[in-house]
Formats: C-alpha cells, structure tokens, sequence
C-alpha cells in the first residue's frame, strides 16, 4: 500500500482537516492545526507531501522518526502540529487496514469509557453559575471555566475577588460532586498566581490549569509544590523533550499534551508513559473537531493515567460549527453519565462526513487570536 495523496481543508470555526489517500482505496483522516495558525500548520503539511507520497502509511513509527529526525530543526508549534494530524491519519488508516481501532495495535484498551467535562462561559457570577447548571442537566460532571481576564503583574484586589465571585457561584450552584477547572491561560504572572490560587483554595478545584505559563513554572515551584490545587498544564508543549523538565519538576499533577499539536498518538503515547513514571495523571487538551477527539480518545483507551478529557462540545468561543457537525454518525461519540465510550470502528473509529467538509472549506476561516490590552496599552495575554 502506498500513500498517493494529501489534501487539507480549512474549515470553521478554526479547524484543519487532513485527508491521505492511499492506492488500496483506503483513505485516513487527521486534524493538523494549531489555533489561529491553520494556514501555516496546511503549508507544513503540504512541504512534508513531499516525502510520504509513495510511501507505505502503515510505517508510522519510522516515518514520524523521519519527519521529526532529518529535517535537522527540531520542534515547534507549526512543525509538531504538521506531524500530529499526519501520524493521526497514518494511524487511522494502519487500524483501516488491519479492520481493527487503533487502541487495539497499541495493546488493547485499559478502559471502557472516559470522563469528559464541557467549557462553561459567562461573564457574571450568575451566568456562569447557569451555565454550569445547564452542563450538569446536560449530563456532564466536570466542568471547566476561564480565571482572569487580563491581568497586570501587580494588580487590584477587586480583580481577585471578581474571580473568586465566578467560582464561589459555580461551586455553590453544582454542589461538592461536581469537578470544576480554572484556567488561567498563561494570563498571570508569578505575583498574582500566588495571590489567586490562595485566594480559590476552598473551593476545591479539580485543577487550575497553566496558573503560570509553563515557562515560568520553576519561579513559582515551591508553591505550586505546597497547592491543595492540582495544577495542570501542557497544552502549549509539543513534545517528550518539552515536557521532561515538566514532569521531573513536581509541580505539575497533570499533563495536558494536545493530540493535535505534540506529535499526535505515537508522541502524546510516550509522554503519557513518561508522566505515568512520576505518578502524573494525563488529561488530553482538545477544543478542536471530531478527528482530534477520536485521536484524544484512542490514547485515553490505551494510556493507564488519562483521567479526564477536553472535548469541545457546545463550546462557547467556537463559532460557525459544533463538534458533531462533521461526522456522519454523531453518536459515534456516545456520551452518558459524564463520560464519552471509546469507539471501537477501525482506525480512529469515526466517518468523516467528506461533502459537508468540502461544503464548509469553501465557506473556510480566518480565526485569529484576540488582541488584548491592558489599561496602559501594553498588550495583554489572551
Ligand atoms: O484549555 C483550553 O481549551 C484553552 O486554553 C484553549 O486551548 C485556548 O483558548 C486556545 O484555543
Ligand atoms: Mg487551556
């Protein structure tokens, strides 16, 4: 079997979607793409064509060595989410042709099923209070809300309490059972990170997520250490070597690699098993499409320490499309008691639907990161 061709497709919200061809008819799917930067990840895919058309896809491990080895220059966002989408779809199409998922080549699932929990919004305590409401009744038991806003280096208490207020709302609306995640996004700096992660202690947060960005976590690690807080973090790391420092630093308690911008399911596999070594839980990062949560979830199946798993549906910063709109059986995706079943069809275990992708790649995007400022003009980070 030879790969005979690989096309992307820009699609909303702010997706890219991968398809390889194969002379045996079977064709794979992938979703290179790293937000706000899809043209470049299509253009990455598009020079490394160059050496995969003709070869046989099932070769995985040798042509992700390949891809990552011999281009001299290593790593990158660009380059690393470029690889992932093409080692999804080369994975999807190995499982194709032995008719079996994927989790079963990689040994077989360790797993049924997977807790998932759903982004709420809002920007008053009472609407993201409802939000999360309306989560639970939809039958999820995780939920995950933004920190701050912008923030300065130093800033005012009334920012904290704000903060605190969303929380407190959220934790007294869905009661203990429910695990709620706060994610700072990168947007503090070490002075705050210490002042907000005291000040949200008592409400027994499932995780503050990147309460710093990754980093600058050394500057705060002592803190991070002594937290009652687990702290995640890892969606903006691409690969084993950006994590070692990570997981050998104990102060993360869970990793967040993104199956579609570390390297995909052979990279994200590796370091799953190196945070496992340091008793580190892994809960994939994925506000992406269909064929990222399918990859996501093969790895969920397989890695002992993935506990919990991003999944866009109803995802309030995603416009235009909804998770489910690309697949042509969405209950591939079978969510119940706050969990999502593993698929178990070949490959990645979901069908693509190709006209509606090829309707909305004439409609594309151009989704860009929001700039933002900080009161004095300086930009702030999103
Ligand atoms: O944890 C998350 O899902 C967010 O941090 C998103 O990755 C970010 O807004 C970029 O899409
Ligand atoms: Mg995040």
């Amino acid at each position: 079997m030879k790969i005979t061709s690989l096309t992307t497709y820009v699609v909303p919200p702010r997706w890219l979607f991968l398809k390889i061809e194969t002379d045996a008819g079977i064709v794979g799917w992938g979703e290179p793409v790293i937000e706000g930067r899809a043209a470049s990840v299509a253009a990455a895919v598009e020079e490394l064509a160059d050496y995969l058309v003709g070869k046989d896809p099932r070769r995985v491990e040798e042509h992700w060595t390949v891809l990552y080895r011999s281009g001299f220059y290593r790593g990158g966002g660009i380059h690393m989410s470029a690889l992932a989408g093409i080692d999804q779809a080369l994975w999807d199409i190995t499982g194709r042709a032995h008719g079996a998922p994927v989790h079963e080549l990689l040994g077989g699932r360790v797993r049924d099923r997977i807790k998932v929990y759903s982004w709420i919004g809002g920007d008053r305590p009472d609407q993201t209070a409802a939000a999360a409401l309306a989560a639970v009744e939809r039958g999820f038991t995780a939920v995950k809300m933004n920190g701050p806003e912008e923030l300065q280096y130093l800033d005012t208490r009334d920012k904290v309490e704000r903060v605190v207020a969303n929380v407190a709302a959220v934790r007294e609306a869905v009661g203990p059972d429910v695990g709620i995640g706060v994610d700072f996004h990168g947007r503090v700096h070490r002075p705050m990170a210490r002042v907000l992660l005291e000040a949200l202690a008592p409400y027994h947060l499932m995780f503050v997520e990147e309460p710093v960005l990754s980093e600058h976590v050394d500057g705060i690690a002592d803190l991070l250490r002594a937290s009652a807080t687990p702290i995640a973090l890892g969606e903006r790391l691409f690969s084993r070597w950006d994590f070692k420092d990570v997981i050998t630093s104990g102060v993360v308690d869970v990793i967040q690699p993104d199956l579609s911008h570390a390297g995909g399911i052979t990279e994200v596999r590796k370091i799953a098993a190196m945070a496992e070594a340091y008793d580190i839980a892994v809960a994939p990062h994925c506000p992406l499409g269909p064929i990222a949560l399918a990859a996501c979830l093969q790895l969920d199946a397989v890695a002992y320490n993935a506990v919990i798993q991003e999944q866009s549906l109803g995802i309030h910063y995603n416009t235009g499309n909804d998770l489910l709109d690309y697949v042509v059986d969405p209950s591939v995706f079978a969510y119940s008691e706050g969990m999502v079943d593993i698929p178990r069809g070949p490959g990645l275990g979901i069908e693509v639907d190709e006209d509606y992708v090829r309707e909305r790649a004439a409609v594309g995007h151009r989704w860009r990161n929001p700039v933002w400022r900080h009161p004095d003009g300086s930009v702030a980070e999103w």
